[in-house]
């Protein structure tokens, strides 16, 4: 008995298996399901080709023919191996020449199988070349996080004329020690703008540390800040340094500073002013050398005048000021940053997802982005994450914004001036409402139609009317879905079918 190759990993894994001989296919489909993968067939290269570009994820394994009747299994190879490299392909082929051997090793097969071969032989095979894939995907994955961590904001800015002026001033103000005072709603890119002032500068080398100035009482806060003596109150066990010694040579970030409560701020204007902190306890100051950046999405001005901010701590860290505008003010950039989210969560994510669809960005485009930047990164996550094709579709977006794209005519409750077309206005109205049934039901068109009351037919008609979504789905399945007897030959690969044209040199 030959040995069982490893164990699949737990989801189904695909394989594609491209050969123009129905038997030798079924052969191997019948193989490959067996020890749990998934498989898909290509009946030449044209075919797989298709297979490879359409598929909503890469394939992990390609098993192809290298001599076949529309083109050669090397185009099968790199196909495969320009869709993601982590895809691992094994070259079958009738007759072992070295010259097609080393041909196929060179583009990068995982190796080379001379027909006829055995179904334990081939699956052990495949079984191998699947832990490869899978190291390789994983490694893939690993350094794309890694390079989020490393350089989380050199890919900083976006394209339109406010960034880029944000960008000049960080370039100028990041060599000197001035404090900055960076304003914006929430989730704009404030806490990202001073990483990238710290990143520029001459103490990018030394720490960079983030305090939330709203989010602990003040007592605790100020140690925090400022670090205490040894017994300095109930519990302070151990002697701690504080945030800005912590941070010495490198650069602070008080955010929401606008929080900070009125007792610290006079500490904080003498850290500034003299540049000593006292740890709470301690007889003595100490020396600190530490840039201070601070950020709020309060109103500051306001509080200076309504004196809940002192308004000498508000000189003194207001010298230069960065204005972050709302993402909605930022036409430009809403596209170009959900881009450059995208390659980001599909490696994360193993998923190979490219593109926005022209009625995504659309909508994308008409959505007002309340939470910002932050907002949109989540919303490309849950994008990726949900995508089942090559680009991100309407249907991927929350309907909140899905509901947005090009929207043809507003919703009406009242009848305008000048009349409507109701067509168009009723038309609407059932879009956005199939939209938030998909979006309430997950996707499953089948509870879509139970929630708007529809047949599963009727509601098919609907999404094809308004673009939404492909046909087929829930009901469809594999490429080529193959009948599932199992009686195997001993050897595979020689008796199935015969050459299609005599000599063709297999
Ligand atoms: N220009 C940008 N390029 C890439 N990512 C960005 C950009 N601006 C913001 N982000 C991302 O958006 C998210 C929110 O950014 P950040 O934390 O800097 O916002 P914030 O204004 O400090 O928010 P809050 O006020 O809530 O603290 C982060 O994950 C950040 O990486």
């Amino acid at each position: 008995m030959a040995p069982a190759p490893p164990s699949p990993p737990p989801h189904a894994t695909r394989v594609l298996v491209v050969d123009d001989e129905p038997g030798l296919r079924q052969v191997l489909d019948i193989t490959f399901r067996r020890h749990g993968y998934d498989v898909a067939q290509a009946p030449g290269v044209k075919p797989a080709l298709e297979a490879i570009r359409q598929a909503p994820q890469p394939f992990p394994l390609v098993l192809t023919d290298l001599l076949m009747p529309d083109g050669s299994g090397i185009d099968v190879l790199t196909a495969a191996k320009a869709r993601n490299a982590a895809t691992e392909v094994i070259v079958m082929t009738a007759h072992s020449t070295v010259e097609s051997a080393i041909e196929a090793m060179r583009g990068g097969a995982y190796d080379f199988v001379t027909k006829p071969f055995s179904p334990a032989e081939i699956a052990a095979l495949g079984a191998k070349a699947l832990e490869k894939s899978s190291i390789v995907a994983e490694n893939q994955r690993l350094r794309a996080q890694l390079e989020r961590l490393e350089a989380p904001s050199r890919e900083l800015l976006g394209a339109g004329a406010a960034m880029q002026a944000i960008g000049d001033l960080i370039d100028k103000i990041a060599p000197t020690r001035t404090t900055v005072l960076i304003t914006g709603e929430s989730g704009t890119g404030k806490e990202r703008i001073a990483r990238a002032i710290h990143e520029r500068s001459d103490r990018a080398k030394g720490p960079f540390l983030v305090v939330n100035c709203g989010a602990l009482p003040e007592a605790l806060m100020e140690s925090e800040l400022f670090g205490h003596e040894k017994g300095a109150f109930t519990g302070a066990g151990a002697r701690a340094l504080g945030l800005f010694r912590e941070a010495d040579g490198g650069t602070v970030l008080l955010d929401e500073v606008g929080e900070l409560p009125a007792a610290l701020q006079v500490k904080l204007l003498r850290v500034l002013q003299e540049r000593k902190v006292r740890p709470v306890g301690a007889a003595a100051e100490l020396p600190v050398d530490v840039r201070v950046l601070a950020a709020t999405n309060r109103d500051v001005e306001a509080e200076v005048r309504a004196s809940s901010f002192r308004q000498d701590l508000y000189y003194r860290l207001n010298v230069i000021r960065i204005e972050v505008p709302p993402l909605r003010d930022r036409p430009g950039d809403v596209i170009r940053l959900a881009q450059h989210f995208l390659p980001r969560f599909a490696a994360e994510l193993g998923k190979d997802v490219r593109g926005l669809a022209a009625d995504a960005q659309r909508a994308l485009n008409a959505y007002p982005f309340p939470g910002n930047v932050r907002e949109l990164e989540n919303m490309m996550e849950r994008a990726v994450a949900l995508a089942s094709g090559p680009s991100i579709g309407l249907g991927d977006l929350p309907s909140a914004v899905s509901g947005l794209s090009a929207s043809p005519s507003p919703m009406l409750t009242e009848l305008p001036e000048g009349g409507c077309a109701l067509d168009e206005v009723l038309g609407e109205v059932e879009r956005r409402l199939i939209l938030q049934a998909l979006e309430r039901s997950g996707g499953v068109r089948k509870a879509a139609a139970k929630l708007l009351g529809v047949t599963f037919r009727s509601l098919r008609y609907r999404l094809a009317k308004h673009a939404l979504g492909e046909e087929g789905g829930e009901e469809d399945d594999d490429l080529e879905a193959p009948g599932r007897e199992s009686s195997l030959p001993e050897r595979v690969g020689d008796d199935f079918g015969h050459r299609r044209s005599p000599g063709a040199g297999k």
